[in-house]
């Protein structure tokens, strides 16, 4: 007979600090070392709370998807300064119904084949420039484009002055993300909170913008402008929602993206794979979804590359609203949840041989066969509960971006430090040199 289910291992630390140190001082390595030492499920106080956190994956399907685990009151002070009302950190009724409207926006063909020329024209200029650029840091300027999108996707102003300021401000608040929340004046912390207010001016008077004038927009905020009503959703309401898209809809184009050219450039039998499918489905022109739809090994380098590499350690933070049993253990009443999203993936029992970068384990069979809870880069669980809304937008993005670079350039990396840093997403300490050409018609390396 098996008694009642203990609590993981781990440690709660001091009380109050517990090991909030630790994760303060380097988030993935927090998580990585703990998964070492303790398995997939361990017990840790972070922030004053104890929290529970979950791999493995059935533990991690149960956590996006037991009600049993809630979300609100147990996230950072930083969280929810940055994501101030934001659907990410609340549940029931009226999470689905935020959600529904932001789905509306970013995950139907008809929005996402409307978005798509203004995609091409903006990652196709600055692909453009490379062409004869010879080498360039690539980090800076795909951040600045995937700010420019901003510009073109949600607030409607495209101006030099404004996608700098978005860029500035986005910057500030990823970096908010991983410091203690100090709102000393001066500090980095201070900093990215008054922008982050700035932020929510510049989106009221986007708002503003596109209910004055609906005739004039055709994208996202004005897919959320239309939707809510229908949804009796408030319009006030957007705001926190359409600021976290912002923020996520940035770095979640700019980091695989770069994360790709390095790999691409370090794996020429890959780039070869993906420039022939490239050339053989949309050679020239504009790019279509149904070209996008044909590009099977692009999608599964999409796939692998939010695998392999640590862009978000965890979900949101979650809370259990009753004593629960987990992963086989027990999750006492009002202790935190967290999914431990990246040592999910990184677990050889959930995905054979994980360090290796291999697109292959993404074929139609081989991920069909993968049991729910397996490949969790953006959450699991229900559409319209907490999984990421931009999955299907990253993978557009990414096969977009894909598309221009290959129809154009070949590229090798000097010699330089690609060592990942310490960031919320970490990245190649060199910013990324690329040493560009244009790769000859039909060419492969
Ligand atoms: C590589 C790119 C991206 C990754 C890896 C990613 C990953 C995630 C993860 C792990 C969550 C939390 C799930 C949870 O708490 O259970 C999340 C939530 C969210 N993401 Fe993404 N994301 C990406 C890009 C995007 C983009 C491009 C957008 C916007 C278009 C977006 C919008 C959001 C929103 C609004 C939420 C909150 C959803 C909710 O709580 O209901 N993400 N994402």
């Amino acid at each position: 007979m098996t008694g009642p289910a203990s609590l993981p291992p781990g440690k709660l630390g001091l009380p109050w600090i517990g090991e909030t140190l630790s994760i303060a001082r380097n988030n993935h390595k927090f998580y990585r070392d703990h998964f070492a030492k303790y398995g997939p499920v361990f017990k840790t106080r972070l922030f004053g709370i104890n929290f529970v956190i979950v791999s493995g994956h059935e533990a991690f399907h149960q956590f996006a998807t037991d009600p049993k685990v809630q979300r609100g009151g147990t996230d950072p002070v930083s969280v929810e300064q940055m994501f101030h009302n934001s659907l990410a950190l609340i549940d029931g009724p009226e999470h689905h119904a935020r959600k529904d409207v932001m789905l509306e926006a970013v995950r139907t063909d008809e929005a996402m084949a409307a978005y798509l020329e203004r995609m091409q024209q903006v990652w196709g200029a600055h692909v453009d420039r490379w062409a004869t650029s010879g080498t360039v840091t690539v980090r800076p300027d795909l951040q600045l484009a995937s700010a420019e999108l901003t510009g073109a996707l949600y607030t409607g102003d495209r101006s030099k002055a404004h996608v700098e300021e978005l860029n500035e401000i986005l910057a500030a608040m990823r970096y908010s993300l991983q410091i203690l929340p100090l709102p000393i004046p001066g500090t980095p912390y201070a900093k990215a909170l008054k922008g982050r207010k700035r932020l929510d001016v510049l989106i009221e008077q986007a708002i503003q913008r596109h209910v004055d004038h609906p005739e004039q927009y055709d994208d996202i905020v004005s897919r959320m402008v239309a939707a809510a009503p229908r949804h009796g959703v408030p319009m006030e309401k957007l705001l926190g929602d359409v600021r976290h898209l912002i923020f996520a809809g940035q770095a979640g184009f700019f980091v695989p993206f770069i994360l790709l050219t390095m790999v691409l450039g370090q794996r020429p039998e890959l780039r070869d794979r993906a420039r022939a499918e490239v050339l053989e489905v949309s050679p020239e022109g504009q790019i279509t979804l149904e070209q996008l739809e044909r590009m099977t090994f692009l999608g599964q380098l999409s796939k692998e590359v939010r695998r392999f590499f640590a862009m978000n350690s965890a979900t949101f933070f979650g809370k259990a609203v009753e004593d629960v049993v987990i992963g086989g253990y027990q999750v006492p009443k009002d202790w935190g949840v967290i999914g431990a999203i990246h040592i999910n993936m990184r677990n050889p029992e959930v995905f054979g041989d994980p360090a290796t970068f291999d697109p292959d384990r993404f074929t139609a069979e081989r991920e069909a066969a993968m049991a729910p809870g397996s490949y969790v880069p953006h959450g699991d669980g229900e559409r319209n509960h907490h999984r990421c809304p931009g999955e299907d937008m990253v993978t557009i993005a990414i096969k977009m971006y894909l598309t221009l670079l290959l129809r154009k350039l070949t590229w090798t990396l000097p010699a330089q430090d690609l060592t990942l840093t310490n960031e919320l997403f970490p990245l190649p300490a060199s910013g990324l040199r690329v040493n560009f050409a244009p790769a000859s018609v039909g060419a492969v390396s």
